[in-house]
């Protein structure tokens, strides 16, 4: 695990009191440039560099009638990936920001030939209402998988990650993990997803309590078990990539609902990696809140997304970017004969 410098986010600190504004005045900005400085080692941290995996899976569980579109989606949504015309394609090129897509368990067939990591573990995970998701060997296989991703795209000179997903069903996953690990209750926590009806969610909160009723008689007890149990498979290689941003001492944004629950299950496999972890937006997915609370996390915008594919993660770059470049270019008091205070 890397270690933080506290040393360099006090100077951060210092160097903030001493810039041509009110003390404060740059808000949440100010707290964000410092805590960059913390993580990088330098009073003056280097513009973040953004970088973004998207990792699709299929969900046994979307049998169920639980998201409001066909498991088929997944797939099809990967080969939108590889021509360019997601939204996350847009962002990615807007950002600057290199974009793998990793198949880490999509049920239809995809083409060898698919400029994609193909890195299927299996074809979707089993419907966690009625049996585990995956066993204990697939789930950790995803969670390398993911952190294979974080090693390539720091190599190429990624220093700010970004875990997306893609994966019809996921919600209720994801839902499960958040119960899991912060005890909260399914009606508190499962939305809309995709944008279901108000009947299709209620036989999703009921789904959601049968499958942690069922985890929890077949022993699940700790992060990887409760993945393999009620989590996906992109969800796990989400995880792995947050893991592996904290080893290698790079910040990782987190994106929506999924994301969030693929950080509450990384961060019980190893809690101090949480130091590493930022949230960019709220989702409009009802627990997302809740789970972002549970890390200590509060987002930076919410602008009423509910996509994934890290869209609303790479919609915060600019921002993270600004509040690093403000921090580091504006003039203090003493350079520009500004006056302090009274
Ligand atoms: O990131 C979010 O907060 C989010 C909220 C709602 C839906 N999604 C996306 O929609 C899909 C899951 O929705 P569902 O209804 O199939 O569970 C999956 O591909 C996610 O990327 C994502
Ligand atoms: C079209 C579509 C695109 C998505 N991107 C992420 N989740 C998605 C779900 C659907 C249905």
């Amino acid at each position: 695990m890397a270690v933080l410098h506290p040393d360099a986010g006090l100077a951060a600190r210092q160097r903030q009191s001493q810039l041509t504004k009110p003390a404060g005045s740059l808000g949440r900005l100010e707290a964000l440039a410092c805590w960059l400085a913390e993580r990088s080692g330098q009073v003056c941290p280097p513009l973040p560099q953004p970088g973004i995996a998207v990792f699709a899976g299929d969900h046994g569980v979307a049998a169920d009638g639980v998201s409001a579109f066909p498991s088929a989606v997944t797939a099809e949504m990967v080969k939108n990936f590889t021509r360019g015309g997601a939204a996350i394609n847009v962002l990615a090129r807007a950002i600057a920001a290199p974009l793998e897509v990793v198949d880490v368990g999509v049920a239809s067939p995809l083409p060898a030939e698919l400029p994609i990591v193909h890195a299927r573990v299996r074809a979707g995970t089993g419907n966690l209402r009625t049996e585990a998701a995956m066993s204990l060997d697939e789930c950790r296989q995803a969670l390398a998988i993911g952190r294979a991703s974080a090693r390539r795209l720091h190599a190429q000179g990624v220093t700010l990650l970004i875990a997306g997903d893609m994966g019809i069903g996921n919600t209720t996953a994801s839902a499960c993990l958040v119960c899991a690990f912060t005890g909260a209750t399914p009606e508190d926590i499962v939305g809309l997803g995709t944008g279901i009806d108000d009947a299709r969610r209620a036989h999703k909160v009921a789904v959601v309590g049968e499958a942690l009723a069922r985890a929890q008689a077949a022993g699940a007890h700790d992060g990887e078990s409760w993945l393999a149990q009620v989590g996906g498979l992109e969800i796990a290689a989400m995880a792995g990539l947050l893991l592996e941003a904290a080893a290698l001492g790079i910040p990782a944004l987190l994106d929506g609902f999924i994301a969030t629950a693929a950080a509450l299950a990384a961060r019980a496999i190893k809690p101090a990696a949480a130091d590493w972890w930022l949230a960019s937006h709220r989702s409009q997915e009802q627990g997302h809140l809740r789970a972002l609370a549970a890390l200590g996390l509060t987002p930076l915008i919410d602008l009423e997304l509910r996509l994934g594919e890290g869209s609303g993660a790479a919609l915060a770059v600019p921002l993270i970017q600004m509040a690093v470049r403000l921090h580091n270019e504006m003039a203090t008091f003493a350079e520009a004969g500004v006056s302090g205070a009274a």
